[in-house]
């Protein structure tokens, strides 16, 4: 929390303006965060000084983990994140690719397990992951990504946190997850919950214990419409101490993951926090 609570200082602090051509908007720029969260140890990285709704962020990962291309299938498990994306944008309106309402393209977790083969097929890049770890298998290229620059014009957006990396060191899990481009007040306040949540249960299914989860961003940026609320009133907030993240010991497989598994089998318990901030979004 102290870690994100940083970076937006840090961005208020020193960071440079950008004009951004996609969003028609200025943003409050700086290059480089590495955030890290003990899983092993319980640090559920949960946003305090606003109400994080956090169910979200661990339905959208779902969604990646079950190659969702579609926002009412995301809505279905109880995320309206790419309801925007899918339906709001000029551009992908008028995207040739695009096969209807709600339809995202290929996008994300639809990528990455349907990774096309330049010599035809296409591999399942998790499927892969997930059975290498099982049989305690590093081969030093357990990368789940999402980035095919190759694709990029059949999609309603380019993935932003692209890249999962896996390693075990014995019997722990460790995980890099790397991003490009990160909206701080909105973006972010999910994507530490999932790089958590994503190392949790993964060591969960795969039979290892949790260790750290490394958090890469690249381009860390408040749109010019969130500054005053992030600088005026959640930086002005102490933070409260962390809650933490149970997972439903009965989820065991991918397959688990894939057909049954819903967000009522994670749970949030001692979550104190400061009142909603409602930050504009960008589409
Ligand atoms: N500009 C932008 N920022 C993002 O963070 C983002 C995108 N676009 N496009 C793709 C996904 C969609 N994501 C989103 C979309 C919406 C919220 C959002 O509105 N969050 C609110 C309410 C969440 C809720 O009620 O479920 C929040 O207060 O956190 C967060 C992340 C993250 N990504
Ligand atoms: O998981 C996510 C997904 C998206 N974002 C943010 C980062 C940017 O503000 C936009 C994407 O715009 P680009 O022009 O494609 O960079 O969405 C995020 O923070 N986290």
């Amino acid at each position: 929390m102290r870690q994100y609570l940083d970076l937006c200082q840090q961005i208020v602090d020193e960071g440079v303006w950008v004009e951004n051509e996609r969003t028609g908007k200025r943003c409050l720029t700086v290059i480089n965060a590495d955030l890290t969260y003990d899983v092993g140890a319980g640090e559920f990285p949960l946003v305090t000084t606003r109400k994080s709704f956090w169910k979200s962020a661990i339905a959208e990962l779902l969604g990646y983990i079950r190659g969702y291309d579609n926002a009412a299938d995301f809505r279905r498990i109880g995320t309206k994140t790419w309801d925007a994306n899918a339906n709001n944008n000029e551009a992908w309106l008028a995207n040739p690719y695009r096969k209807g309402a709600d339809d995202c393209g290929f996008i994300y977790g639809k990528i990455g397990r349907n990774f096309p083969k330049p010599d035809g097929g296409s591999i399942d890049l998790l499927r892969k992951i997930v059975d290498d770890l099982s049989k305690g298998i590093d081969d030093r290229g357990e990368i789940y990504t999402f980035y095919h620059p190759g694709a990029f014009h059949m999609g309603c957006l380019r993935p932003c946190m692209y890249s999962h990396h896996f390693s075990l060191l014995g019997d722990t899990l460790y995980l890099n997850s790397t991003q490009r481009s990160c909206d701080v007040p909105l973006g972010l306040n999910f994507n530490m919950v999932q790089v958590y949540f994503f190392l949790a249960i993964m060591a969960q299914i795969t039979g290892h214990k949790p260790g750290k989860a490394y958090h890469k961003i690249v381009n860390a940026h408040i749109y010019e419409d969130q500054l005053e609320l992030m600088r005026d009133v959640q930086l002005k907030r102490e933070p409260m101490p962390l809650p933490t993240f149970k997972i439903n010991p009965d989820i065991k497989t991918l397959e688990d993951l894939e057909t049954w598994v819903t967000t009522d089998d994670f749970e949030v318990e001692d979550y104190q926090h400061h009142e909603p901030i409602a930050y504009p979004f960008s589409v």
